[in-house]
C-alpha cells in the first residue's frame, strides 16, 4: 500500500478543509494541518462538510510550518500557479507530500524560491488567477493515484450486471 500525504499550509476556509478532508478519507490520503488556521479544528462548518466521513481520516495538526517541516522528510510537491512545470508532468513517488498554499496568499514565496524544482502548477488560462483550493487538491490526488494505479481503491461501483461492448462509447 502506497502513502499519499495532503499538507494545506495555513487554511482559512473550513468548508474548504471539509472538503479536502473527505476526498482525503475517501482515498486513503493522510492530512496534515498547518496553522495557524482560519478555524478551530472542531468548527461545524468544516465537520459539515466533511460529512460523516471523519473516522476513516487519519489526520495531523501543527501548529506553524516550523514544526510541520521539523517533523517530516518529505519528498515535497508544492502546487502554486507560480510554478513553470504542470502537475501532470511530475511522477509521484511512494509517500510524496503534495503541499497546498492558503486560500488568499498561496505559499510562502520563499519557500517557492527555495525550491523551484519542486513547484508544479495545474494548467489554467494565463488570464486566471487561481483555482478553489479544495478542487486543487482533488485534481493533484486523483493525478497522483492514476499513476500508481488506484492502490486499495474500488473503480466499480454498483452496476455490475452491465457488459461493455466494443462500440460503446
Ligand atoms: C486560492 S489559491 C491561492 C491564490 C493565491 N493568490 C496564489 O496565487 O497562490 C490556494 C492554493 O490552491 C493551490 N492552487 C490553486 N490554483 C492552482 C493551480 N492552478 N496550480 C497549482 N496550485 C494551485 C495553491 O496551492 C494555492 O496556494
Amino acid at each position: 500500500m502506497r502513502t499519499l500525504n495532503i499538507v494545506l499550509v495555513e487554511p482559512q476556509i473550513p468548508q474548504n478543509t471539509g472538503n479536502v478532508a473527505r476526498t482525503c478519507a475517501a482515498t486513503g490520503a493522510r492530512l496534515h494541518l498547518v496553522g495557524p488556521m482560519g478555524f478551530a479544528i472542531d468548527d461545524k462548518k468544516l465537520k459539515r462538510a466533511g460529512l460523516d466521513y471523519w473516522h476513516l481520516l487519519d489526520i495531523t495538526t501543527y501548529p506553524d510550518s516550523r514544526d510541520f517541516f521539523a517533523r517530516n522528510e518529505g519528498p515535497f510537491f508544492y502546487f502554486t500557479t507560480k510554478a513553470q512545470r504542470a502537475h501532470s508532468a511530475v511522477s509521484y513517488p511512494d509517500g510524496a507530500y503534495l503541499v497546498f498554499g492558503r486560500e488568499d496568499a498561496g505559499l510562502p514565496e520563499a519557500l517557492l524560491y527555495a525550491n523551484p524544482q519542486s513547484c508544479v502548477r495545474i494548467p489554467m488560462l494565463a488570464e486566471a488567477r487561481s483555482l478553489n483550493l479544495s478542487n486543487t487538491v482533488a485534481v493533484a490526488v486523483f493525478e497522483t493515484l492514476r499513476q500508481w494505479g488506484y492502490p486499495g481503491l474500488s473503480g466499480e461501483g454498483r452496476l455490475r450486471n452491465y457488459r461493455w461492448e466494443d462500440n460503446d462509447v
